[in-house]
């Protein structure tokens, strides 16, 4: 097992460069099932979800060529559905959170697919309800097996219809329009999901052919077509990697510039970081952030403590709480972070509480953090990765930490940060990678 081992409390100093997005990856990869054609995606980030979603492509028969280090040619053109029967995609399907939205385009397709109960973080109940309701609406029949744990679906015929989501689900949304797009006639879906994510899978499914409308919007109506054809993609810059390298720059003191980051692809995120007393400036398409010692925390017009909640977008992602938090130890007065999506999220908090953060933690959803405007550094301990941006936070901690921390579990930080210590070490950080013992912990 590898553990990060970090000696803290060193300005960074210099630029880095966000990778694709780990979450539109896995939306515009399972995309490439809904057509023989080729299909070429750029910015492919180098991460461990998205090269598990690239491995149960080619074992599902995709041709997957890549063409340079972050671009793939993928052609769906034999698909082997005896695949589902195997051992193999029963331990690889459930790999990932991402594989779930291989089940839409199968299910247009080729009229059934089945997916085991699919991996991701432990961060709370993720029901997919929604996914399975609107591909019922469709016309699909779903059967879903508690012995083996594996959702199944088929379909005769998929059909256009009006759909309300149960909920605004990420690759709910995403699932339910690869659905749509090869149904016989429209399909709207309300309530539907529109992050950024999404709205690139849309955009990418109209140039092979689909015909979707109010794009960025939660009402989408999609006209369903016979064919898509292949297409060219490049994905965005990581929204959530953006925000990330924001926090570090403030808990390290360190003057960093993040290269091309696609301002107004990211909504509300800047401002989140901005009520929370952090400085940046846009410089061309970069974010530059100085060094600075201090920063102050916002109050609401009338005086009241600040909260930091999520929501779907446009509101604040939940992927960012994590490090809005830890960030807000150091800043000079206090938040309320509301982390309503995921119930087990905020546990993390302890291992912050024991490097000398001040938290409460009200209840699973909510935690007080009263900052500590630099009084004292945090100290650097021995610590497991919970979920990948508890991770990310606590590395962000142990960099600004006195002394030396230990992270394990860090195979949870690489299914979504691509070459995470060579890029932090470009800056400056002293990190390095080394084996543990995991009986130990
Ligand atoms: C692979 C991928 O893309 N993963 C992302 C995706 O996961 P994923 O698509 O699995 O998450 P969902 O959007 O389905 O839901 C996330 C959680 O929020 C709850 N919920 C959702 C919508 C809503 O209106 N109300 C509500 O309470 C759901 O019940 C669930 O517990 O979206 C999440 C929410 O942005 C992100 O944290 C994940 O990083
Ligand atoms: C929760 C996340 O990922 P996943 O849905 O893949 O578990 C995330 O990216 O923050």
């Amino acid at each position: 097992m590898n553990a990060f081992e970090i000696h803290g409390g060193k300005p960074l100093k210099g630029a880095i460069i966000p990778q694709g997005a780990k979450n539109e990856a896995l939306q515009v990869l399972s995309a490439v099932l809904l057509t023989p054609e080729e299909v070429t995606i750029s910015n492919v980030p180098d991460i461990k979800d998205v090269n598990k979603l690239i491995e149960l492509l080619g074992d599902l028969g995709v041709q997957v060529t890549r063409t340079s280090k972050d671009t793939y040619t993928f052609q769906a053109k034999d698909i082997d559905l005896d695949y589902f029967r195997s051992t193999e995609f029963k331990s690889k399907g459930s790999g990932l959170r991402g594989s779930i939205m291989i089940v839409g385009p199968l299910l247009a397709r080729f009229g059934k697919a089945a997916i085991p109960k699919p991996g991701g973080d432990k961060i709370g109940r993720r029901r997919l309800d929604t996914h399975f309701l609107g591909f019922e609406k469709l016309g699909a029949r779903f059967h879903y097996d508690p012995d083996a744990h594996f959702f199944n679906v088929d379909a005769t015929n998929l059909t256009g219809t009006y759909i309300l989501m149960d909920e605004a689900s990420v690759t709910g949304t995403a699932n339910v329009v690869m659905a749509a797009v090869l149904a016989k006639g429209t399909t709207t879906i309300y309530n539907a999901a529109c992050e950024p994510y999404l709205q690139q899978l849309c955009k990418m499914l109209n140039r092979m052919g689909a015909k979707i409308s109010g794009i960025g919007s939660n009402l989408l109506t999609i006209e369903g077509v016979d064919y898509l054809g292949g297409t060219e993609h490049r994905m965005l810059p990581d929204m959530i990697e953006i925000g990330s390298f924001i926090g570090l720059a403030a808990m390290t003191e360190s003057e960093i510039t993040i290269k091309d980051v696609h301002y107004h692809e990211l909504g509300i995120i800047p401002s989140v970081f901005a009520k929370l007393g952090v400085q940046f400036e846009l410089r061309g398409d970069d974010i530059y952030i100085p060094s600075q010692k201090n920063y102050e925390i916002d109050t609401f017009i009338d005086g009241s403590i600040l909260t930091v909640a999520d929501a779907p977008w446009p509101g604040f992602t939940p992927d960012l709480l994590s490090i809005v938090l830890v960030m807000a130890t150091q800043a000079k007065g206090n938040v309320l972070i509301h982390q309503k999506m995921f119930e087990s999220r905020l546990f993390f908090v302890d291992k912050l509480i024991d490097m000398g953060a001040q938290i409460i933690l009200c209840d699973p959803h909510r935690a007080t953090v009263i900052g500590l405007n630099k009084a004292f550094k945090l100290r650097g301990i021995e610590m497991t990765s919970p979920d990948i941006r508890a991770g990310v936070s606590l590395l962000i901690a142990a960099l600004s930490a006195q002394g030396k921390s230990i992270i394990h579990n860090i195979e949870q930080i690489e299914r979504g940060y691509q070459d995470i210590e060579s890029r932090l070490q470009a800056l400056g950080a002293d990190i390095r990678r080394v084996e543990t013992n995991p009986s130990l912990h």
